[in-house]
């Protein structure tokens, strides 16, 4: 029997109005991703590729539309239930650097487990009550905690890596040895370039073995030394079983995908 996608992406359109005038920063789109699919999208800037991630990680609502994550319909998910979800299954490498300016990089990277390991009393809610609108009411007034846009949340304070389980720490630390930012595992991200952060950021996404890795421009603020480094790891994450969905403009970053998309005006099209 054939794989489930990771992702099922059906006539997806965000409106935003601008000067009083609505139009459809993503129009219509539709894409499906399986498991261990690599794909890319390119496109010049402000034609809706950031909104497309954002909807898909359920950060932004859409117009109309549907996003099937893992079996999960996103669009009827309250914002609890979507961060529990985000957690168990996306790591998302944002544009913006999202570190914990408070945790050293490792601590940074190791966070995401942390969560993991102690999920939200709601986190059953999730396979038995997805598509209840009742329990999405019930459960919409509670405390949505993780005010970032990807899986931290700001109850850290026992999060320093000597806490934590040694194959906690060893696989972040594995995760920065590969991408060559080991040696700044105690570094706190104030002390770290634009594109040493970057990497940390790639290592912490995908500290759960993510089900689908989300990046948006990875290797933005990366030397072509570093690209490679990073576009291979990702290759390999890829290659493991992990969907890859990438925006990038970077030309050298497509000689690592399976397919590369293009996004004009909102519309998504084969490259
Ligand atoms: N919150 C918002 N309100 C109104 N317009 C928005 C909002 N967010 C984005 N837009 C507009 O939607 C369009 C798509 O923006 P988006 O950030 O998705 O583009 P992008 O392709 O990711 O650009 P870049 O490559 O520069 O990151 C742009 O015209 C942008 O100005």
């Amino acid at each position: 029997m054939p794989e489930q996608p990771i992702l099922e992406v059906r006539g997806l359109t965000r409106e935003f109005v601008r000067r009083g005038k609505p139009f459809p920063a993503v129009d219509d789109v539709n894409l499906t991703l399986d498991p261990g699919e690599f794909m890319a999208i390119v496109g010049r800037s402000g034609n809706g590729k950031s909104t497309l991630l954002n909807l898909v990680t359920g950060l932004l609502k859409p117009t109309s539309g549907s996003i099937l994550l893992a079996g999960n319909e996103v669009t009827t998910l309250n914002d609890k239930q979507m961060s529990i979800l985000r957690n168990r299954t996306i790591g998302f490498v944002t544009q913006i650097q999202t570190l914990l300016p408070n945790l050293t990089a490792i601590d940074n990277v190791v966070l995401p487990a942390v969560l993991h390991r102690n999920p939200s009393r709601y986190e059953t809610e999730i396979d038995e009550r997805t598509n209840d609108a009742q329990s999405q009411e019930q459960t919409a007034s509670s405390v949505v905690v993780d005010g970032l846009p990807d899986v931290i949340q700001p109850a850290s304070t026992q999060t320093a890596s000597s806490s934590q389980p040694d194959h906690l720490t060893q696989r972040a630390q594995h995760l920065l040895d590969q991408l060559l930012v080991g040696e700044l595992a105690t570094c706190y991200p104030k002390e770290l370039s634009g594109g040493e952060m970057r990497r940390v950021s790639i290592a912490r996404a995908l500290m759960n073995k993510p089900k689908l890795l989300i990046a948006d421009e990875p290797t933005g603020d990366l030397d072509a030394e570093s690209t490679a480094i990073v576009m291979r790891l990702l290759r390999q994450v890829a290659d493991d079983g992990t969907s890859v969905l990438m925006v990038t403009h970077d030309p050298d970053a497509l000689a690592y995908v399976d397919h590369t998309y293009r996004m004009d005006r909102g519309v998504l099209t084969r490259a």
